[in-house]
């Protein structure tokens, strides 16, 4: 079967852990979040990883004027160490060969993140996970997913967050709010729509990469994306759309 995706770059935010609970990891969520994942590497996709660490520690949110916006962001960055040690495991437990890279040195948890290695461990059918986001604060872990995808050479970044697409209003907010099934990378922009960061989503743009918004607790979509059909919102550059 032809796919739409030969490698994709999955980022799964924190909070798409933490399931019901309002902190940490929920084990039937991972459970659930690492079945998609087989589903589509049984379909012969190469599947990178970046994990947030929202559901843990976000910088900019904590709330403490004695700790430092790096130290704090330093904290946000472990935490995504934290989520990525779990996901590995738990992909371990559901047949699937996965490997822990971290932007932040920490060997005796985690290898170094190398662009060059992770391509060879994907093409062999490993799962790569990136933690650590980039390695440095201010940023979050979306500009993380965006470097990966672009440094694996990923056919596209699939955003997996807690809407099924791009609106063109919050729709957390506005309930009239619509979705877009297809937009260009001008049309994000143009728009002010808040798909990403924006320093994220410069470089999506700047690089041509293929960007998927969905919901990734709507069963299979992740499948349906990775086979092409009609699946939360494809941002795709003009001339590709
Ligand atoms: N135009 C829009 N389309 C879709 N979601 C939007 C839009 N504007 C704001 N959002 C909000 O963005 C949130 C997801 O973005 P983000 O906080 O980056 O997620 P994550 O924590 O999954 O990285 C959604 O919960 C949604 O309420
Ligand atoms: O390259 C990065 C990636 C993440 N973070 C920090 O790690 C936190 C957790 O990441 P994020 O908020 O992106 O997680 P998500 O929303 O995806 O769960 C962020 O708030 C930042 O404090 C950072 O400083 N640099």
């Amino acid at each position: 079967m032809a796919l739409a995706y030969q490698r994709i770059l999955l980022k799964l935010s924190g909070e798409a852990l933490q399931g019901p609970e309002s902190f940490g990891l929920h084990a039937p969520t991972l459970a659930t979040v690492a079945e998609e994942i087989r589903k589509v590497h049984q379909l012969g996709v190469e599947i990178g990883l970046v994990v947030g660490g929202g559901n843990i520690f976000r910088g900019a949110q904590i709330a403490n004027a004695q700790i430092d916006r790096v130290t704090k962001d330093q904290m946000g960055m472990m935490a995504t160490v934290i989520n990525g040690l779990a996901l590995r495991d738990v992909l371990k437990a559901h047949g699937l060969r996965a490997r822990l890279m971290s932007a932040i040195p920490m060997l005796e948890v985690a290898q170094p993140v190398d662009a060059m290695q992770a391509r060879r461990l994907l093409s062999e059918g490993e799962i790569v996970i990136f933690a650590g986001g980039t390695g440095n604060p201010f940023v979050t872990t979306d500009t993380a997913a965006t470097l990966r995808g672009v440094e694996i050479a990923a056919d596209a970044v699939l955003k997996a967050t807690k809407v099924d697409g791009i609106y063109d209003d919050d729709p957390a907010k506005n309930p009239q709010a619509r979705r877009f099934d297809r937009l260009s990378h001008d049309e994000v922009i143009a728009r002010n729509l808040k798909v990403m960061d924006l320093a994220a989503f410069a470089m999506c743009r700047e690089q041509g990469m293929p960007l998927v918004v969905f919901d990734m607790f709507k069963q299979d979509a992740l499948a349906a994306i990775v086979r092409g059909e009609a699946e939360g919102t494809l941002v795709n550059s003009g001339d590709k759309a």
